[in-house]
């Protein structure tokens, strides 16, 4: 699903982000993005959703080459990934309801698409009942499971999470990761750039490790850090 080949990214100034990076994710894995802060994890999401470009190599996405892909291309791309942030990034003046249908409507669904869809969405990640609510009425979880729903409800190949639980308490984070595994078990690959190493030693994935823009390790089954 996923193919890097020989990709560096290096900034405007100088800044080698992505060093030589030759990687592969199957469709229906499961894989924990490990790494210190400024290892290269958010570039290297990034270059999969392309908004960064690689300064050198190809990136596969699905089949197609991103790297080459034309202007007008992208957004159909774009749908097929779910993207999930520490931070939520909700409409705050939208409802919970609103927020996942707008997801929907900047791809063209028809209204009646929109009134199925949604409440699918928000019914699967564990919202029922609290579609109208607005962000600022919602605690962190739950404003996580409207990110979420948000990102399922296109029917994406894969979603790329970006330390979701970042701004969770611990019995939160679990039962977003709950969810998240349910997702992941109807098929849906899931790309997981996290600090919880509780949760990375307890779920036993595939860990993808970076340092200083390189893979230093990628084990199947694999722990948040490898003790020396
Ligand atoms: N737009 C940019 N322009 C210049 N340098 C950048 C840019 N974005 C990131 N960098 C640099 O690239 C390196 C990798 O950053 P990146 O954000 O990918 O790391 P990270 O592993 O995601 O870190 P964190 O865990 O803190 O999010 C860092 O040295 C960072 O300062």
């Amino acid at each position: 699903m996923i193919q890097f080949y020989n990709v560096s990214k290096v900034y405007e100034n100088g800044v080698k982000a992505v060093s030589d990076i030759t990687l592969h994710i199957k469709k229906g894995e499961f894989v924990f993005l490990v790494g210190p802060s400024g290892a290269g994890k958010s570039t290297l999401i990034k270059l999969i959703f392309r908004e960064e470009l690689p300064t050198r190599g190809q990136v596969m996405f699905s089949g197609k080459n991103i790297v080459r892909m034309r202007g007008r291309e992208v957004p159909y791309m774009r749908r097929k990934i779910g993207m999930v942030f520490q931070d939520f990034r909700l409409l705050q003046q939208k409802t919970a309801a609103e927020n996942v249908a707008f997801a929907l409507e900047i791809t063209g669904a028809s209204r009646k698409e929109i009134r199925r869809l949604v409440p699918e969405a928000l019914e699967q990640v564990g919202l029922k009942g609290k579609e109208d609510l607005l962000p600022g009425q919602m605690s962190g979880g739950e404003q996580q499971r409207v990110c979420i729903a948000r990102a399922i409800v296109n029917k994406p190949l894969l979603i790329i999470a970006d330390e979701p639980t970042g701004n969770l308490d611990p019995n939160t984070s679990w039962e977003i990761m709950t969810l998240f595994q349910d997702i992941n078990r109807r098929g849906t690959t899931i790309l997981m750039s996290t600090h919880a190493s509780e949760i990375v030693n307890t779920l036993k994935k595939r860990v993808i490790e970076l340092s200083s823009g390189s893979i230093v390790r990628d084990e199947e089954s694999g722990v948040y850090r490898n003790e020396l």
